[in-house]
Order: structure tokens, then sequence, then C-alpha cells
């Protein structure tokens, strides 16, 4: 895998009760990188992400290893941008106190400095008139200049790496682009690395330098997000990007049938034979490996048969809409 990473995951294992959610998972963060995360509800994504963090649920147990720990430094050198920018905010508190105290709680500096700071952060994510809004309260902000406070809390301290789960859920397409922007460009401006959590292929285009994809608990495919985008090399991926709605051939979508496994439920083999069609007898049998596919990881027993493009395989099944 890759050298020179600003984190390394490895083998992660994540259970509640016994049961696992994260299968022995393992991935670089390089340094700068932005890292999409994809895959359905349930896939073991946000569990990763908070893993990072040092955030997991009470009760998650886990195993291996991810080093750095960066957890203990969380708020200085790793940052949460979580999905619901209000609750990232407390509703008593002025928002520049807030990212005041964010900017205070890392570094020995003056309250004077720690507010400069704060109005520096809130200018630089586009707020305008800074200097006024960060003494108005989070209700008297907007939907969207929220989530921009929040994203400026979490670069304030210039992390190297900013988490972001599901930062987009529920944004139309306009504003998940906007979104997606600023954190790439904040991101760029502080010179962290980038683990953007979502469910939503159309996010990783254009937003993402590599993408990891996640299915039941395990990695499907990592590689660069251009590539893996044009060429899937897993039919979980391709399914997902059938899935798109630019895809939609006037069929109905989304093309992947079913839903994923819960934890706990899996049967023997590969966590997607039951969905996938090219599942053959060995798919049934043994859970295959990630291994090094033209410049990528891949875990699939038979992805060189996989068709290019592969969303006839997905949509011919589709019903007439
Ligand atoms: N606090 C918890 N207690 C028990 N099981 C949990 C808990 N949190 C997560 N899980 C289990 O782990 C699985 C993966 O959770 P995770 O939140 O990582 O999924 P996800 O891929 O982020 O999906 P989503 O997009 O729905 O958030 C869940 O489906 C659930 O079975």
């Amino acid at each position: 895998m890759e050298s020179e990473a600003l984190l390394s995951v490895r083998e992660l294992r994540i259970a509640f009760d016994g049961v696992e959610a994260v299968r022995g998972l393992s991935f670089d963060v390089r340094p700068r990188e932005v890292l999409a995360i994809v895959g359905e509800s349930g896939a073991g994504k946000s569990l990763t992400a908070r893993a990072l963090l040092g955030m997991l649920p009470r009760g998650a147990t886990t195993s291996g290893t991810i080093s750095p720990d960066l957890s203990a430094h969380r708020g200085r050198r790793i940052s949460l941008v979580p999905q619901d920018a209000l609750s990232a905010l407390s509703p008593v508190h002025r928002v520049g106190d807030q990212l005041a105290a964010a900017a205070r709680s890392v570094a020995g500096i003056s309250r004077t400095e720690a507010r400069a700071r704060a109005v520096a952060a809130l200018d630089r994510v586009g707020i305008p008139d800074a200097a006024r809004k960060a003494r108005a309260y989070p209700h008297e902000y907007s939907g969207g200049m929220r989530q921009r406070a929040v994203i400026a809390m979490a670069t304030i301290n210039e992390p190297d790496l900013v988490v972001a789960d599901e930062p987009t859920t529920a944004l139309d397409e306009e504003r998940r682009d906007r979104v997606l922007r600023l954190l790439g460009e904040q991101r760029e401006a502080v010179g962290a690395a980038l683990v953007l959590v979502t469910h939503d292929m159309d996010a990783v285009r254009g937003h993402a330098d590599r993408v990891l994809v996640m299915y039941a608990g395990r990695l499907t495919e990592l590689g660069p997000a251009d590539e893996v985008l044009a060429r899937p090399r897993a039919p979980y991926t391709a399914g997902l990007l059938a899935s798109l709605p630019q895809n939609a051939t006037g069929r109905r979508l989304p093309a992947l049938r079913g839903t994923p496994p819960a934890p706990g439920t899996l049967t023997p083999g590969c966590a997607f034979a039951p969905r996938c069609p090219l599942a053959a007898d060995a798919c049934h049998t043994a859970e295959p490996e990630p291994r090094q596919v033209s410049g990528r990881l891949v875990a699939c027993h038979r992805w060189e048969e996989l068709p290019h493009p592969a969303t006839e395989l997905f949509l011919k099944e589709g019903q007439p809409a």
C-alpha cells in the first residue's frame, strides 16, 4: 500500500455485542488528499470515520491499528464536520465566541487574538461582514451560513485531517456542490487532508482524489476517483454508479436490487454475492481479499468478468418506468 501516509488504518474491526460492523478494513489517508468513503447505508462508513476521530459510540469494541492516533489531538490535528451543522454549534453562545474557544483550546493565545482568528476564519469561508456576524448567535444565521461556520470551526486550527461525515445529506444538488467546493477550498487553504463520508456517488465526482468503496464493513474498491468512476472494477461499484440519475435510461432506478446485509446476518462468501449479477460458485464460499488491479485495490473474485461499461448488467433487469 501507499508509503507516504498521513494516517494508516490496518485491519480495523468494530463490533457491537460481538457482531462486527467493520470487518478488517485497511487503507491510508495521504497528506492533503480528499478521500471519499462511499457505500450504501450500513456499510460502516460513519463508524470508520468516527474511529479516526476516537468518537465511536458507547458499546463499540475495536481491534486493528490507526496510526498515528490523531484522535489524541482532536480539534488540533483532526477535526469533524458533522452531518447536522446546527447540532455542531451551541445555541447559547455567539458563533465568534465558539470559534475563538476552539482556537484557544489548542493555542496559547490571548482572547483578543482568538477573537481575531475567529473573525478571520469566518471571513475565509465567505461569511459577509464577518466581524459583525461573529457576534451573532447560530439562530441568526441561515442554514448555509451555519454550514460555513461549522467548516470554519473545523479548520480554524489548521488540522492535518478534516473528517466530514455526510456533510451534504438532504441538500439539493446546487447546495451540495457549493458545500463540497467550500470544504475542498478550505482544506486546501489550511493544507489538510479530507475524509469525506457519503452515500452519494455524485458527491465523489469532481470533489475527491481517491475513493474507498465499502460494502458490509469491508473494502470493495479503492483507487483514484476519476479512474474508479470512469471504469469501476468491482461489480458493487458498478452497481452504485449505474444507480446514478444520469445513467437512467427510462428504466426504473436504483439499479442495485435488494439491500445490504445487516451485520450479523452475513452468509458465507462475498457479502455482495446475493445481489451480484456476476456471482459464481466461488463467490458463495470464500470472501474475496483486496488485491492490486491496475493501480487500485479490488476485492472481487470476478473482477475480470466485469464488462465495460457495466451499467447494462444492472439495468437489464430493471423494469420499464
Ligand atoms: N451504536 C451502535 N450500536 C449498535 N450497532 C451499531 C451502532 N452504530 C452502528 N452500528 C451498526 O453498524 C452498521 C454500520 O454503521 P455506520 O453508521 O458506520 O454505517 P454507514 O455506512 O455510515 O451508514 P449510514 O449512511 O446509514 O450512516 C450499522 O448498520 C449498524 O448495524
